[in-house]
């Protein structure tokens, strides 16, 4: 069985003194369970202090993006020694926000990908397609070239400790979730991948996550489906009682 995992990704969200006051409200009632592994994404501003708030608990603070590269003249970036140095452990790679704003391709979240493992870090790779990519039925294929890119060069060693994040784009902040069943249907189409990648190994053990309008009430019916294994929140994430609830669901699942 695979350990369930509920990350929040903050975006662009909270001041230093809510980030704070989340953190603290989070920790104290967060469920201790082997089930789920619980992971809030915030600006890169507050990771330092709340991998210190979060240290000795089973809370997991993880970065929302990163740059491929140990060290050099890339003004506003972070790298992966970087985000090691202070005790991140996992990092959001190809959100299809930093492929639409900050034009990350395929080949750059390989990049990363790779950075990220090579500097001992697990990376939660974010795929999906748009309302038109879906429409056209194309679903499938993009989102399996964008696993089979984003992998390229990966060992199936550290392929094996890989979350993958299906968020079609159509569904992030709109509250259009995909059905439980959709979702289901393209996180197999990722495991399938994987398999023609690694094998069934690797495939069994690797976690994909939905992310997409995800809510107290829609997590449980998505979690109960074979193929996904947490979900990747946005906007629900936000308050700690809901947070708390997604993280619930995953302990319950
Ligand atoms: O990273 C999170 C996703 O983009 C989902 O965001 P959302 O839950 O606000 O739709």
């Amino acid at each position: 069985m695979r350990k369930r995992i509920i990350a929040g990704n903050w975006k662009m969200h909270k001041t230093a003194e809510e980030a704070k006051q989340f953190t603290e409200e989070v920790l104290t009632k967060l469920p201790e369970s082997e089930k789920v592994e619980a992971i809030v994404c915030p600006p890169a501003l507050y990771l330092e202090n709340l991998v210190e708030m979060a240290k000795d608990s089973n809370l997991s603070i993880a970065a929302q993006t990163m740059h491929e590269a140990k060290e050099g003249a890339f003004t506003g970036e972070v790298s992966p020694a970087m985000l090691v140095s202070i005790g991140v452990k996992h990092v959001v790679l190809g959100h299809s926000e930093r492929r639409e704003y900050y034009n990350e391709t395929n080949e750059s979240v390989n990049a990363k990908t790779k950075a990220a493992f090579e500097n001992g870090l697990t990376p939660i790779v974010c795929v999906g397609e748009t309302l038109e990519e879906r429409e056209s039925d194309a679903t499938v294929k993009i989102v399996s070239d964008q696993v089979t890119k984003a992998f390229s060069d990966v060992s199936a060693e550290n392929a094996k400790q890989a979350v993958i994040a299906y968020e079609p784009i159509w569904a992030i902040g709109t509250g259009k979730t995909a059905t439980a069943e959709d979702a289901n249907e393209v996180c197999g189409a990722i495991r399938n991948t994987v398999e023609n990648l690694y094998g069934a190994d690797v495939a069994n053990a690797v976690r994909i996550q939905y992310g997409g309008s995800v809510n107290p009430k829609n997590i449980e019916e998505l979690l109960s489906m074979e193929h996904i294994d947490g979900a990747l929140v946005g906007g629900a994430s936000l308050e700690p009682a809901s947070f708390l609830q997604l993280v619930e669901a995953g302990a319950n699942a």
